[in-house]
């Protein structure tokens, strides 16, 4: 898949932009601040409906106005989308896909497949379990758009079960109602647990190999899905609801103390192993890096497997912290592939002078291609 033109009014620091992509490398070179990655994160928000950036929608207007507008023309399987998103101040954005309004912005989903590198990917290996939890949320939604209405829905349910535990901090007789939340919450649990292990154990088997070879074969990554509940990861559904429920009603004194639920998948985490060992607590930086950039690498082959194409990639500035030989193998491995390179540096274009390519260059919010 690829895109084939963006248009932006009024989006952070353009005015107006319209811009037409190449199928294969496109290289945005600009000084710092001038909206390099602006430019990514609008084409993020076309795939996912939000920033990666912030969950304020209204700094993505221009600071001098109150409207803003991103439209994407793509092409996925042979067809075209056009998809839209427009921001007004004090509203709720409005997702439009081939002219017609979505109902929920989880239906963009899976229109627009990317996968993002950046600086910020260390965070998956360093950070705590959130950020895991976040990658798995969002990258399964990418590839099986009905997951992302189920963790809207879990989240939901357990909002509601964790205001119940408070209120029956003062008022017992309402731990009776508990029980149709702790069915609710178990089951879709379940559904998520499952389809999070089901992920992690193809995505695994592609980042082993991955990271076997940009380490020359000397470090082994694995994945483990790592529940917050004492449950076999081997379980089937009814196996995982059964447990889910028996544990919920162990702990219940200590969730109405808490006034929270205190296990579930939004308490799971991944453990990236490298050679045996837990990265997060002993991974060296560069260790740390190559696994997050071999599980990036990963999510682009996972896609490429379930959705029958590539995703369209998006490199912000991640060039300048690779060796020379990695840069070289990373813009050779993504040739073929649509890959939106942003860099300050106009060193870097002559790693890419033999591919199909279209420069530009941005200063201020405007950009210029280069004949
Ligand atoms: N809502 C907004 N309205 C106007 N300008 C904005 C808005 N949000 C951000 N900006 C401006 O956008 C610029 C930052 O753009 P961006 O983050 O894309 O920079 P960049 O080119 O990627 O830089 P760097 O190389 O430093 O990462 C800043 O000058 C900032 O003031």
């Amino acid at each position: 898949m690829h895109v084939e033109s963006i248009k932006l009014i009024n989006f952070r620091n353009y005015l107006k932009a319209d811009i037409n992509l190449n199928r294969k490398l496109n290289i945005f070179v600009g000084n710092n601040g001038q909206g390099k990655t602006n430019l990514l994160e609008s084409i993020y928000i076309c795939a996912f409906g939000k920033s990666y950036r912030t969950n304020k929608d209204k700094e993505l207007i221009n600071l001098s106005k109150d409207k803003a507008y991103i439209g994407i023309n793509l092409k996925k399987n042979g067809f075209n989308k056009f998809v839209e998103v427009k921001f007004e101040q004090g509203k709720s954005k409005k997702v439009r896909i081939n002219k017609i309004e979505v109902d929920k912005i989880s239906d963009l989903f899976g229109i627009l497949n990317v996968v993002i590198f950046s600086p910020e990917d260390l965070k998956l290996i360093k950070e705590g379990p959130s950020e895991r939890r976040n990658f798995l949320d969002t990258e399964i939604s990418q590839i099986k758009p009905k997951y992302r209405y189920n963790i809207s829905s879990y989240n939901r349910i357990l909002r509601q079960r964790n205001n119940l535990l408070k209120i029956t901090q003062n008022d017992k007789s309402k731990l009776k109602v508990l029980d149709v939340w702790d069915m609710q919450i178990s089951n879709i649990g379940a559904e998520i647990i499952l389809s999070r292990i089901k992920f992690l154990n193809k995505i695994s088997k592609i980042s082993k190999n991955i990271h076997s070879e940009i380490t020359n074969k000397l470090e082994e990554l694995e994945l483990k899905y790592s529940p917050s509940l004492d449950i076999d990861v081997n379980l089937d559904k009814n196996e995982i609801v059964k447990v889910f429920r028996r544990q919920l009603k162990n702990l219940l004194e200590r969730d109405i103390e808490k006034g929270t639920t205190t296990i579930g998948p939004h308490r799971d985490d991944i453990k990236v192993l490298i050679n045996g060992i837990d990265s997060r607590a002993f991974g060296s930086q560069g260790q740390q890096r190559t696994a997050a950039l071999s599980l990036k690498l990963a999510e682009v082959e996972l896609i490429k497997e379930e959705v029958g194409e590539y995703p369209v990639l998006l490199l912000d500035d991640v060039l300048s912290e690779l060796d020379l030989n990695r840069r070289k193998d990373l813009i050779s491995t993504f040739k073929d592939i649509q890959t939106i390179i942003t860099t300050t540096d106009d060193i870097e274009l002559k790693e890419v002078e033999k591919y199909q390519k279209s420069i530009f260059y941005i200063n201020d919010g405007k950009i210029k291609p280069v004949e």
